[in-house]
């Protein structure tokens, strides 16, 4: 395993993963019933490709991610990131959920430093790692407070900053910007754009907003269906977004957008 040391200009040591999901099928059993979440759920990511996943709710997009980490096991079909199969959590997959997560009773550099430090790495380099990460994502000033001194975008930061310092090969993000407001929100797209294109991570993103989808992905996954539908989730398209400019106004990322909105909204059964 490499460590996160800063190669050729670039953060991390290029650990990155592909992801094959052939047929998936996952099934939860409530209250004696057995319901199908998903089936025949196919996707592959390539190593450091950024892939987004919409789709409305219930159609599964948490459970693809929760299967992918390794949180829920598969009913069915095949789960591997970067070859291997995923049959439990693992320190190669780094997840960030919309609630930060962060240890309250830790400062800031205690939270990021704490992956690296639960590693056995010696104590200059587990701090040398943190404050790189903390300063990847501008927090440079902040590294001694805690958590509770910070608002939701920079306790979003630290959460992105301590997953990364496990140098993970796979980044698992489900709705990571859901509870911020917009400015905020749109700053940490940025941020997150470019610490993508630094460490060549691979990247799930899943979102509710098809704008943030459009803006961040190489290819947006758009999923439908879901138990309520009474049609398992399952994948309706994949779209791949082939701007060299993410401008959100432009004429290009407006169609995009339209386009993957009407796939969205798209009755279930004609998909
Ligand atoms: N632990 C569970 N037990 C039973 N059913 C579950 C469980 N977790 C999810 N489900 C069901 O699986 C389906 C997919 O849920 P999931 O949370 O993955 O959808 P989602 O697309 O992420 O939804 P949202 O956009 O609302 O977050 C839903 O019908 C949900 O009720």
């Amino acid at each position: 395993m490499s460590s996160a040391t800063a190669t050729g200009g670039h953060l991390l040591g290029g650990r990155t993963a592909d992801v094959r999901v052939e047929r998936l099928t996952k099934r939860y059993t409530s209250g004696g019933d057995d319901v199908v979440a998903m089936a025949d759920v196919t996707l592959h990511v390539a190593s450091g490709e950024f892939v987004a996943v919409v789709g409305a709710s219930g159609c599964g997009k948490s459970t693809l991610l929760r299967v992918l980490a390794g949180f829920e096991r598969a009913s069915g079909g095949v789960v591997e990131v970067g070859g291997a199969a995923v049959t439990a959590p693992g320190p190669d997959r780094g997840v960030v959920f919309q609630d930060y997560g962060l240890f309250p009773w830790l400062s800031v550099r205690e939270n990021v430093a704490y992956g690296p430090a639960r590693k056995g790495l010696p104590r200059a380099e587990t701090r040398r790692i943190a404050d790189e990460f903390i300063a990847a994502v501008g927090l440079e000033r902040f590294a001694a407070k805690y958590p509770g001194q910070l608002s939701g975008g920079m306790q979003q930061r630290v959460a992105i900053a301590r997953v990364l310092a496990n140098d993970p090969s796979l980044l698992l993000m489900d709705e990571p910007f859901g509870a911020l407001d917009a400015l905020t929100r749109s700053g940490l797209q940025a941020e997150l754009r470019r610490i993508h294109r630094e460490t060549g991570t691979t990247v799930v993103f899943v979102t509710h907003s098809i704008e943030e989808a459009v803006y961040l992905a190489d290819r947006v996954v758009v999923m439908a269906g879901g138990a309520s539908h009474g049609v398992p989730g399952h994948v309706r398209a994949v779209v791949p977004v082939d701007l060299a400019e993410r401008d959100v106004t432009s004429p290009g990322f407006n169609a995009v957008e339209r386009r993957i909105t009407a796939l969205v909204h798209e009755p279930v059964g004609r998909g």
